[in-house]
């Protein structure tokens, strides 16, 4: 028997069926040449390979890998007559060349093609010659379908009783076929009558069928389809899943996804139910996604999360507001305890529930000459943004920078205006708070200090990059086509890698008024799970990248590599970010 391997790591399939029969076959074979016969067949090596391409193609059917490109053949012949030319100089150019000629070779490149351009589906059998003389007005439409969903949904109409074709996916196999269209009313499917079915039951009869579907239908009138219409990408910003949704005409036709995950709208016909597929998915069938106004009305019914009052750890009274960091981030340390000396004046550490849905989104790439993105740090107290900032700080002075707090506090001896703080008058900061000038202030011991815009603009016009430490509110405000931000989520690891890696590390607490460091206690760490959960669940659709702060060389490593990518590649950002 060849030595083929077997299907190791899949189900038995037909090649262990094929290896095993022989041997089984034999009490049942009473002729000596049957048994030589069958033994020789199965022994053949082609079946065996054919078999192996059966269990492999039963493999990719599950996993629907994507061709690079779907002209080989052509790119094979630019590539042999570059190399015609070189073929005496190189041997192995020689080779190639030869390889590349080779029958066999072309054949099979010839099957790439095809598979690659789907051009491989049957040509649509004649119109039936038995059809009657008084059903000009039927169209009967014969399909030829494999085990992709039809891509199309139905309806009841509430006066007649007709079944009508409710929607066509885009993409799907419906729409490819062109010959099915919106108003379509269903008469037969494979022979049988669809008049008095409910919807679900013929549903049930187009999901098992497969190979050629038959159906009579009484064509609608047609609409028309707009064509080169812009592409749109909106980013979700809550999770979906259509088999959740009670509303959804057809779960099987819906479209799951994830909060942050990139939808090309294919279309926004139905006010209700949009049509789209996900950015990067090779299946070019749509599905249905709740549209932007539905989903906004259905979240504004329910009570939005972000009111919710947050659930503290303890009962203990703290001093830190609402539980989010003491410190105001953006300021420089105190030079005695290393730490940020004020809070947050700002109470609205919540915002009142924004509805959201999509967001519009388009791809942009940093311009080499153009300014650089402002990157955005947030997290709970203490979970280590302000180390995180200081190692980037170290790692490279003269590309990242970080703003020079205001103060209205008097100048000590050994401070330099401009150096730790910009001092001005009690007066000048409540004028420059009054004209909106300043990110986020706040007040401590009677001082204000806080971080102005201009500032972060000084640092940008410099070509530098900007690192920013705020609270999550604050996001809002700076999410504009001039800083185009980059939002990082800094959140803390398990509780017990908390009490592992921060066995030295010392926080301020919020509880002792003289604002010096002190080891974290087991409430800071409840704190800071707890606060950065509630973070999530209300800022998440903000945030471009989160990265656990667990071992803090691993969490810097992945937060300076997305920094680069952000100066290199190319992103999706809101499309307003675009149009300055
Ligand atoms: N991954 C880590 N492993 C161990 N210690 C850490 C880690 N990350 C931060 N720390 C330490 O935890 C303490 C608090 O960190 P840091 O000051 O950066 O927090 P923060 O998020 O800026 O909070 P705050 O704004 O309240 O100061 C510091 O002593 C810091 O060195």
């Amino acid at each position: 028997m060849p030595a083929l391997a077997s299907g190791a790591g899949h189900e038995p399939g037909l090649y262990e069926l094929l290896e095993a029969l022989p041997s089984q076959l034999h009490p049942h074979v009473c002729c000596p040449e049957d048994s030589t016969f069958l033994q020789n067949m199965f022994e053949k090596r082609n079946l065996h390979l054919l078999v192996k391409i059966y269990e492999r193609l039963q493999h990719f059917n599950t996993s629907k890998p994507a061709p690079i490109v779907d002209r080989v053949t052509d790119l094979t012949q630019e590539v042999s007559q570059e190399l015609e030319a070189k073929t005496v100089a190189c041997v192995d150019i020689n080779e190639l060349f030869k390889l590349l000629a080779k029958p066999h070779m072309k054949s099979l490149l010839s099957v790439h093609d095809t598979v690659a351009q789907k051009s491989y589906d049957p040509e649509l059998p004649l119109l039936p010659e038995d059809m009657e003389d008084n059903e000009e007005s039927v169209k009967i439409i014969r399909l030829v379908k494999n085990k992709e969903p039809f891509g199309a949904t139905i309806r009841c109409d509430e006066q007649t009783g007709a079944i009508l074709v409710a929607r066509i996916m885009r993409g799907g196999a419906a729409d490819r076929s062109g010959l099915i269209h919106v108003g379509d009313e269903l008469k037969e499917v494979n022979g049988i009558l669809v008049d008095n079915k409910k919807p679900e039951e013929i549903i049930n009869i187009l999901a098992r069928s497969e190979g050629a579907i038959t159906f009579k239908v009484i064509p609608g009138i047609k609409e028309d389809t707009p064509s080169n219409e812009p592409k749109v990408f909106v980013k979700a910003l809550f999770d979906y899943d259509p088999m959740e949704d009670k509303a959804i005409p057809c779960k099987e036709a819906g479209l799951a996804f994830k909060k942050g995950s990139i939808l090309q709208i294919l279309s926004k016909h139905d006010t209700t139910w949009w049509q789209a597929k996900l950015e990067g998915n090779a299946n070019p069938c749509a599905g249905l996604i709740p549209s932007k106004h539905f989903q906004e009305r259905r979240f504004a019914l329910q009570r939005p999360v972000a009111t919710q009052p947050i659930t503290r750890t303890s009962s203990r009274r703290s001093s830190r507001t609402d539980g989010f960091r003491r410190s105001f981030r953006l300021s420089r340390k105190d030079r005695k305890t290393n730490k940020s000396m004020y809070e947050c004046k700002k109470s609205e550490m919540y915002d009142t529930a924004d509805v959201i849905t999509y967001e519009e989104v388009t791809t942009y790439c940093r311009p080499s000459r153009a300014k650089h993105r402002l990157v955005v740090l947030v997290g709970p107290t203490g979970v280590g943004l302000n180390e995180l900032r200081r190692k980037l700080l170290i790692s490279d002075p003269h590309h990242f920078s970080m703003t020079i707090p205001h103060t209205s506090r008097a100048k000590r001896n050994q401070e330099s205006d401009g150096v730790e703080y910009h001092f001005i008058s009690k007066h000048l900061f409540e004028a420059d708070i009054h004209n909106n000038k300043f990110i986020e202030y706040g007040e401590y011991k009677g001082n204000y200090y806080g971080t102005s815009v201009d500032s972060i603009r000084s640092i940008l016009s410099k070509n530098k990059v900007c690192i920013l430490n705020v609270q999550p509110h604050t996001i809002k405000q700076l999410r504009t086509a001039e800083f185009k931000p980059f939002i990082v989520f800094v959140k803390p690891p398990t509780i017990e890698r908390l009490r592992e890696t921060r066995k030295n590390a010392k926080i301020i607490s919020g509880k002792d008024e003289s604002g010096s460091a002190k080891p974290f206690t087991e409430e800071d760490f409840h704190e800071m799970i707890n606060t950065a959960q509630i973070m999530e669940t209300q800022y998440g659709h903000l945030f471009e990248k989160v990265i656990v702060n667990d071992d803090i060389s691993t969490a810097f490593s992945e937060l300076r590599l997305a920094l680069q990518k952000v100066e290199n590649e190319t992103h999706w950002v809101p499309v307003s970010w675009t149009h300055s």
